[in-house]
Formats: structure tokens, sequence, C-alpha cells
């Protein structure tokens, strides 16, 4: 994918902002006086002993303490106030993002999530979110207070002497600007390396993790083990290179800062004895220089943190920009399912030259029961997964009802298809709420109705909680068959035309095999059912049967 520049990547940033800029124009503002206000606490020591050597007259020493005391108590208000709106919009933007992103996983589900890393996109949505807060409220504020902070400081010791201006504005630049501006350029790549690597690191813990029955059984422990070393030894390494980084550009600030008061003392020194200033305004020249830096070196030390920070805004556009595999169809479409024609189709998967299907035709109306077979591998879950439209077909046309399939409404393609696949996933909720998933409006007693239809209610009521026992408590005491038999509930619970079965009894035994078949055919009288299996014994509830062979199907019975 195509690199975006650190500039681009700030454009789109700070246009996800845009809602929130009045609450911004506070933040900076607090901000601002905030500074301003700590500045003026130490450069009223100085106009404090300039009122006991008796060259200040405007105020008393009396006066000066006053001043202090109230612009400390103002200051640490001001900044509770800027931190309170700095984080009240990143926190804000953050949940505006991440509702941008799960829209954006959802459509571009089933097919393009396919391929990718599941690591990668847990990472994408919990730290690589997270740390846009560095930007949203320790970025944006703080440059625009440095901005105009260091702007009124410059142009006040300005006033004092031009001299002082040009000096503490130069220094101004220097660690504000120069310093962050030639390391980021220095370690950007530091920072995506950290953001990958990270994300690899997270995939391989999360798939050993996975895995672990079969890395026990196959005594792999200790070789994954060393990988996982690698890995970490991998994550530290690029995490070394940003450390040294950020240490190298905390020393030069300082070494900047320093530089700066001691030229200040120098370069004043000769102008107090040229007689254009007096003691105190010498004096306070050096305390406002020494004091003024905070807002620029709160902007090279965000420079770190803002290297991984775009890295990862980076990698959540690349994935907002992606194109689903197929475009949604808005609004609804009415569908009866009276007849599904796949009429000469082709297909092949985008990455493989091989095509599955060549002038693939077939038709199957409502009410039929067809069977799909063939080898493994070569092309029966391709072939349901054209009639959900998870994938678009390359040639040919495929009708439901006489429309084209590419036009009809998405929601409507959905609430007229259920599928039972070879294993049914449950979510760590309630058995009800998992049931439920096949429709959320149902009630128990219709859940409960669907549970005894797949013969899985003598189950649920001998667990502990019954229909609210949570599976993660179950653990993996949840057999396949009974697995199955909750995702056949849900699918008995949708009532939808077309049940598509995906080898739904490969993993059981006969016994089980035998249950869930007849469940399926007293319970899907009236509906299309599209089963897809290896073994004859599951096509025997199915009137058509179909061979998928030379990408073609051919009836077999
Ligand atoms: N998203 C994908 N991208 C690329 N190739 C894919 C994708 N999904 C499946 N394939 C490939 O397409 C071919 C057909 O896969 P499919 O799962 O449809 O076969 P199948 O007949 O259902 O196999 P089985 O009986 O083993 O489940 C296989 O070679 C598979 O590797």
């Amino acid at each position: 994918m195509k690199r975006q520049s650190g500039f681009s990547i700030m454009k789109r940033l700070l246009v996800e902002l845009k809602p929130l800029a009045p609450v911004m124009m506070i933040t900076i503002t607090l901000g601002v006086l905030g500074f301003l206000a700590a500045i003026t606490i130490t450069s009223f020591s100085a106009v404090a002993i300039g009122t006991l050597i008796g060259e200040i007259t405007f105020i008393s020493f009396t006066g000066c303490l006053w001043v202090m005391g109230i612009c400390a108590v103002i200051r640490g208000l001001l900044r509770y106030g800027e931190q309170l709106s700095g984080h009240y919009i990143a926190f804000k933007i953050l949940a505006i993002l991440r509702d941008k992103i799960f829209m954006c996983l959802r459509k571009l589900a089933p097919a393009k999530l396919e391929g990718k890393d599941k690591g990668d996109l847990i990472a994408m949505v919990t730290s690589d979110i997270e740390l846009l807060e560095v930007f949203y409220a320790h970025t944006i504020a703080p440059i625009s207070i440095a901005i105009i902070t260091n702007t009124i400081i410059t142009a006040f010791l300005y006033s004092i002497h031009p001299y002082f201006g040009l000096l503490g504005g130069g220094f101004f630049l220097i660690v504000g600007l120069a310093i962050p501006y030639f390391s980021s350029a220095f370690a950007k790549e530091a920072g995506v390396t950290y953001r990958k690597t990270f994300a690899v690191t997270n995939q391989f813990i999360l798939d050993s993790l996975r895995g672990l029955k079969e890395i026990l059984i196959y005594k792999n422990g200790s070789s994954r083990l060393q990988a996982v070393h690698d890995s970490s030894k991998q994550l530290n390494k690029s995490q070394e290179r940003l450390k040294a980084h950020e240490g190298l550009v905390r020393a030069l600030a300082d070494l900047m800062i320093m530089l700066a008061v001691l030229s200040c003392v120098v370069m004043g020194a000769f102008v107090l004895q040229s007689d254009a200033i007096n003691f105190s305004e010498y004096l306070l020249a050096i305390v406002i220089i020494a004091s003024s830096f905070g807002p620029v070196v709160a902007l090279s030390n965000l420079s770190n943190n803002l290297l991984q920070t775009f890295a990862c805004a980076e990698r959540l556009f690349d994935l907002l920009d992606e194109v689903p595999q197929v475009e949604e169809v808005a609004g609804k479409t009415s569908l009866t399912n009276e007849s599904i024609d796949y009429k000469e189709v082709d297909f092949g998967y985008n990455n493989r030259t091989e095509t599955i299907l060549e002038e693939a035709s077939i038709t199957i109306n409502k009410g039929d029961k067809l069977a799909l077979i063939g080898e493994s591998g070569i092309g029966k879950s391709t072939f349901v997964k054209l009639l959900m439209r998870f994938w678009d077909v390359k040639g040919g046309t495929l009708t439901i009802d006489g429309k084209n399939i590419k036009e009809v409404a998405t929601s409507s393609l959905r609430d007229s298809q259920t599928l039972v696949s070879q294993e049914t996933f449950l979510f760590n909720e309630s058995i009800l709420d998992n049931i439920r998933l096949g429709n959320p409006k149902a009630s128990k007693e219709e859940v409960i109705v669907a549970a005894k239809k797949a013969s899985i209610h003598d189950f649920i009521m001998s667990l502990p909680h019954q229909y609210e026992s949570r599976v993660g408590e179950l653990g993996s005491s949840v057999s396949s068959g009974e697995k199955q038999r909750i995702g056949l509930a849900r699918a008995f619970l949708r009532q939808s035309d077309v049940l598509i079965l995906d080898e739904p009894t490969s993993n059981l035994d006969t016994l089980n095999e035998s249950e869930i078949l007849k469940a399926i055919k007293e319970n899907s009288k009236e509906q299309t059912i599209v089963l897809i299996s290896h073994r004859k014994s599951t096509t025997a509830i199915c009137d058509k049967v179909y061979k998928l062979e030379n990408k073609k199907l051919i009836q077999t019975v």
C-alpha cells in the first residue's frame, strides 16, 4: 500500500477534529493563559528585586508577592481546565474513530477480512486508536499554545531590547521547530517499524494461545517459546531505537535551553554596559528566557510519541480507505426466493490464477432440498459464498426472483438467508443470547421452542444456570455436537427462506449427525435448503444432489 505523508496524515486527523473545534479553542486559550500566568510568577521575582533596589516603582514589593500568589492559584485552575477540555476532545474523537473502524470492518467483512491477521486488527482497534489520544490531547493544543505564548514572550523580550527578542525567538524556533522537525525525519521509520513489530508480536502470541493444544501434543513448546522470545527481542530492539532517539532529543533540547540562558547573560551584560537597559530589565530578560521554554519543550518531547501516533494513524487510515470486496446495496428489496438462478457463472479469487466456476448453471426453486457434493477444495463453500454475496460473480449472472443479486438490498438478502457452518461460534454471552442471535426480537419462549426443535433444550436445562449460563463459564465443556445444535436452534429461530448448511455435521459422530439431520428435516419443510457435505448419509435428507466437478454443477440424483 502507498505510504501516506506525515502532512496528509495530520490533515486527515485534523478533519476529524472539526465538530469539536470550539472546545479546542477553549483548550488553547486556557493553555496560553496558564503558561503566561506561570511566566508571570517567575518574572515578578525579578520585578520584586527591581523594587528593592529602587529601579522599579510602578509596584511595591508586597504588590509583587500578591501578583505571584494570585497567578499561582490561577495557573493551577487554568492548567486543570486545559487538561479537562483537551482530554474531553481526545476521548470524544477516539469514540468517533472507533465507531468508524467498526463500521469499516463490518463493510469489509467477510471477504476482505479473510486474509487479515486478527492480532493486527485487535492491535488496531485497541492500542492504535488509543495512541491517537497523543495527537488530540497532547499535540494540537501544545503546538498552538507554544506558537501563541512564545510569540507574546518574544514580543515582550523585544520591547525590553530588540537583542533579547531576537535571541529568545531564535532559541524558541530551534527547540520548538528545528529539533522536532529534524529528529522526526530521522526516526520516522523507527516509529512505523515499532508499530508493525508490535502487531506481529500480538498476532504471534494470539496464534500460540489458540494453538496451545497442538503445541503441547506435538511437543512444540520449547521452539514456540524460543520464537516468542525472538519476537519480544525484536520488539524490544525497535523500542530501544525509539527510546534512544527520545533521549537524544531531550538532551539536545536541554542543551539549547542552557545555551539560551548563557547567551542571554553574556549578551545582556554587553547591552547593560551600553546603558541601553537597567539592571532590573537585564534580570527580567534572563528570568523570562529561563522560564519560558515550557511550551516549546513540550513540542520537542512530543515528536517521539508523534511518530508512533502517525504510524498508527496511517495504519488506521489505510484500513478506512480499503474498498470492500462487494459494495453494500442500501434499502429494501422484497424477496420470496421463488427461484435462485446461477446462469453461466464464472468465478475465481483475485489472488489465484485458477478459476473455481466456469459457466456453471443451476436453478434452485423454493422448497428445494439441494445437496452439493464434490472433492475437498473444489469450491463448494465458494458456491454458497456467491449466493450470500460475500463475493461477486466474475462472469454470467446470479439472480434471485429474477433480480440480479448485485441489485438486491444487502439487508433483505441477509434476512432471507441463514447459514449453519462446520463449526458454530459461540459468543461469551448467555446461551439465551447466543440462540437469540438468530432473531434478537424473539421472546424466551420462542428461544425455548427453537432449542427444543434442535434437541438441545434438555442439555441447556441441565446446566447450572440453564438458559442464563454463560458460554465462558462452561469453558470447553460444550461439545461440538452441542455447539452445532445451538447453531441450529439459532437457524430455526430465524425462519428465513433459504437455509444454507455448510457441512454442519462433519465434526459429529453418526448418532449426533442423525439427530441433527432429523431436526433439520422436520423443521425446514417450507424452506429452501442448500446443503454442502462430503457424506452420503448427510445428503439423504435432500431430494436433489449436485456434484461440483470440472468447475460445473452436474446433477447426480
Ligand atoms: N478468500 C479466498 N481467497 C483465495 N482463495 C480462496 C479463498 N477462499 C477459498 N479459497 C480457495 O478456493 C478453493 C475452493 O475453496 P472452498 O472452500 O470453496 O472449497 P470446498 O469445496 O468448500 O472445500 P472443503 O470441502 O475442503 O471445505 C480452495 O483452493 C481454497 O483454497
